[in-house]
């Protein structure tokens, strides 16, 4: 049974026109049963909108369109038979426009746009934490794979030719990708079970006979707070679990393990384990994903080492000696070092031990305890996130050379699938929330722009007739969070620079430069935060830790300490010569490069990540972008469970109110009088056209036999804007 619970908002989230949700329930005839795409309601404002989603998703119909727009409500727990096979077979080819709503439908009609108008796709994917962004997202490549397998001109057969021969089909490498970044890039928050900790664009370039020849995933700013702290009911990486669960008693005994609850570093958030989660079946998976991506047992063994020597690192105990210095006091360290490759003595003096230079002569300086526990935690998180930069490396090189005899330019093109963490207001939010949030500020921007402002634009500009819909643009935050010198970013990029700067002086400044925003406060009496006025909400960062997150350095001799690995993998990743990039392929590297990757300059986190969603700006600029919304129904991530209250701020906050409101009084298909009485001049017997003039009069005739319905279309100045279904009528 479909429970729908607080149907009826509490009044906490206005309402349009202050209109309760009973009275359109009054209001609409008892056996409507819902609209695919709520353009075709005749009343749109928020509480009719929320009642057609409701009714939808009481039936199981968790997608509905809102004209270009597919918003996907998350019933947290499967539906028969939604994403089988025939399904997906349903919606290869076909006219999507007459199909049920679905993600099947925006990555058919993607590729359809692509061989069509030769021009490069993108599918961005947005929502709050746990609103199935990522589900969303695999169900698309699965699409997009499941297409490639069974087209109809022989590409089924060269695959299954392919595997039997020993080499592995694209499609199959391409969806062993999921297991990976999911085990290495996902963990358990109270938010989500299966929180994606950094975001992705996977570039798809598909071939004219519909095989994916390569692909590349950029990957942002991976959470590297949690490799050495979690919150209470959250978990580490999942790998972590997965490994101390999976592996068999002689790879737990080289890497010297136990259980995840006997390390610190697994076992802080209290949370070990997740219901409906086998870990050590997981492990399984894993392991086949590294093995099909081709890392080779040397390699997995390195990898396994890592994960194992920062558990080990976790559980290193510092006291302190009489002089407030640290010193190791339980011998874990040795174990660490073992595992890591490490000699035990070097270890030591880099934990806790500084190199000062004074004049010509080097000094050994004892750190205090509590610095000898920020280098363990430093290099613990230097460790893993290396770890997971040369794992995408791996990956993208095999993506990009999979394909024996293809390469991009026997690509016709390529879709960009866009997902990116969302929104999040925590309990506490630090440095991680902020880029996060300015993230989804951006993609929100884009959203604005494409949905919502340059379509009035064209109107405006074409002097249609047209009664403009007023939107919440989110500007002035963005302005607050990157403008140039000012913004909160650059602020703290600059305060970085400055070696008596503290986290403190940080806010000191924001709060002198940003007294009179209307975005920025600073809470009275509480001199460690600042609140920002997101458009999703307003959020409180705490200072703390914003400038060290920021520079993000690991000091010189802690970098040297792991060049010095015994362990080839780690030696590696941190030895100068030998970067993890450097000896990526040179067409991997070619298409990092596409998207502005810099791995290998040293540049603060912020800028480094506000440079990425530059070049992301900039790659979505290039192609035609279809967007989804996902939408979370319920905080509980209860089964099929809808809180009218909360779903309508999503809806508001991420503009989809007004984007419907456009696509319905808007005109979708536009064309050039001289391309339409062109094509369309033989049902008037017309003449060919020349002057512009004589375009729109001819235009105007064959809209006058043809279409009878004056309101289905417009003449602006040098295009004909119509409503949908007025082309198909024509051309038919
Ligand atoms: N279409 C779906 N059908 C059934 N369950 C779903 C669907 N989409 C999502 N879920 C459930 O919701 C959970 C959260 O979804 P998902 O991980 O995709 O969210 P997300 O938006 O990517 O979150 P985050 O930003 O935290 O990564 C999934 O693990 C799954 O249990």
């Amino acid at each position: 049974m479909i429970k729908v619970g607080e149907t009826f908002p509490s009044g906490k989230v206005p309402l349009t026109k202050q209109v309760q949700l009973e009275d359109v329930f009054l209001a609409n005839p008892s056996r409507f049963d819902g609209v695919a795409d709520m353009c075709r309601l005749s009343e749109l404002s928020a509480p009719c909108l929320l009642h057609n989603l409701v009714v939808r998703f009481r039936a199981g119909l968790i997608y509905t369109y809102t004209g270009p727009l597919l918003i996907s409500i998350n019933p947290f727990q499967p539906i028969a038979g939604l994403y089988d096979d025939s399904t997906m077979s349903s919606y290869r080819g076909s006219n999507v426009s007459e199909k049920d709503p679905h993600v099947f439908a925006a990555a058919e009609s993607a590729l359809q746009s692509l061989f069509r108008d030769k021009m490069d796709q993108s599918i961005v994917i947005s929502g709050e934490s746990g609103a199935g962004k990522t589900e969303a997202a695999k169900s698309i490549m699965r699409y997009l794979a499941f297409w490639n397998m069974e087209s109809g001109d022989g590409t089924g057969g060269d695959r299954s030719s392919e595997d039997e021969g020993g080499e592995k089909s694209m499609e199959r490498v391409f969806l062993q990708t999921n297991p990976l970044t999911e085990a290495f890039g996902n963990a358990k928050t109270i938010r989500n079970d299966n929180s994606s900790r950094f975001g992705k664009f996977i570039r798809i370039h598909v071939t004219k006979s519909h095989r994916i020849s390569e692909a590349y995933i950029e990957h942002y700013l991976l959470e590297k707070s949690r490799v050495t702290h979690q919150a209470e009911g959250e978990r580490n990486y999942h790998i972590f679990y997965q490994l101390c669960a999976g592996a068999g008693e002689d790879m737990l005994a080289v890497l010297k393990l136990s259980a995840a609850s006997a390390h610190k570093f697994s076992r802080q958030g209290k949370c070990l384990s997740i219901p409906g989660v086998d870990d050590s079946a997981d492990f399984r998976t894993t392991k086949n994903a590294l093995s099909s991506v081709g890392i080779p047992p040397t390699a997995q063994e390195g990898i396994w080492r890592i994960l194992a020597g920062i558990l080990h690192l976790g559980d290193i105990e510092f006291g302190a000696l009489k002089d407030g210095s640290g010193t190791m006091n339980d011998g874990a360290e040795d174990v660490a070092c073992r595992v890591l490759g490490l000699e035990p003595a070097d270890a030591r003096t880099a934990l806790c031990q500084r190199k000062i230079k004074a004049g010509l002569e080097v000094l050994q300086v004892p750190k205090s305890r509590m610095e000898a526990i920020l280098s363990r935690d430093a290099v613990s998180r230097a460790l893993y996130t290396r770890l997971f930069d040369w794992l995408l490396e791996r990956i993208n090189e095999v993506l990009s050379a999979q394909v024996s005899g293809s390469s991009s330019s026997s690509s016709v093109g390529c879709i960009g699938l866009l997902d990116i963490f969302g929104f999040e207001i925590l309990e506490e939010n630090g440095f991680e929330q902020l880029c996060i949030n300015y993230a989804n500020e951006k993609l929100q921007r884009y959203f604005n722009d494409q949905m919502l402002s340059s379509e009035q634009e064209e109107y405006a500009a074409e002097e249609v007739e047209w009664v403009r819909v007023d939107y919440e643009d989110n500007l002035s935050v963005l302005e607050l969070l990157e403008g140039k010198p000012e913004g909160i970013l650059p602020i703290l990029d600059d305060q970085c620079l400055f070696a008596t700067a503290t986290d403190s002086s940080f806010l000191q400044v924001l709060s002198k430069k940003h007294a009179s925003s209307k975005d920025f406060t600073q809470p009275k009496l509480k001199h460690t935060s600042f609140l920002v006025k997101h458009s999703a909400g307003s959020v409180e960062y705490l200072v703390l830790g914003f400038l060290d997150k920021n520079k993000d350095q690991l000091y010189s001799d802690l970098t040297e300490l792991l060049a010095s690995s015994r362990v080839s993998i780690i030696k590696d990743m941190f030895s100068p010569s030998s970067s993890s990039s450097s000896s990526s392929s040179s067409k991997s590297r070619q298409m990092g490069r596409q998207l502005g990757s810099k791995a290998s300059q040293h540049i603060s986190v912020s800028a480094k990540f506000r440079e990425q969603l530059q070049q992301l700006m900039k790659t979505l600029a290039r192609t035609r972008p279809t967007f989804v919304r996902c939408i979370k129904p319920n905080a509980a991530k209860a089964p099929l469970l809808l809180h009218a209250g909360m779903v309508d701020h999503q809806l508001r906050c991420s503009g989809v109110y007004a984007a419907v409101k456009i696509a319905q009084a808007g005109y979708p298909s536009r064309i050039s009088f001289l391309d339409f009485a062109t094509r369309y001049r033989m049902l008037v017997r017309g003449s060919h056209v020349k002057t512009l003039e004589e375009a729109r009069e001819q235009s105007r005739s064959i809209l006058l036999d043809f279409c009878s319905d004056s309101s289905l279309y417009q003449l602006g100045k040098h295009k004909i804007f119509m409503k949908g279904g007025v082309l198909a009528r024509l051309e038919e």
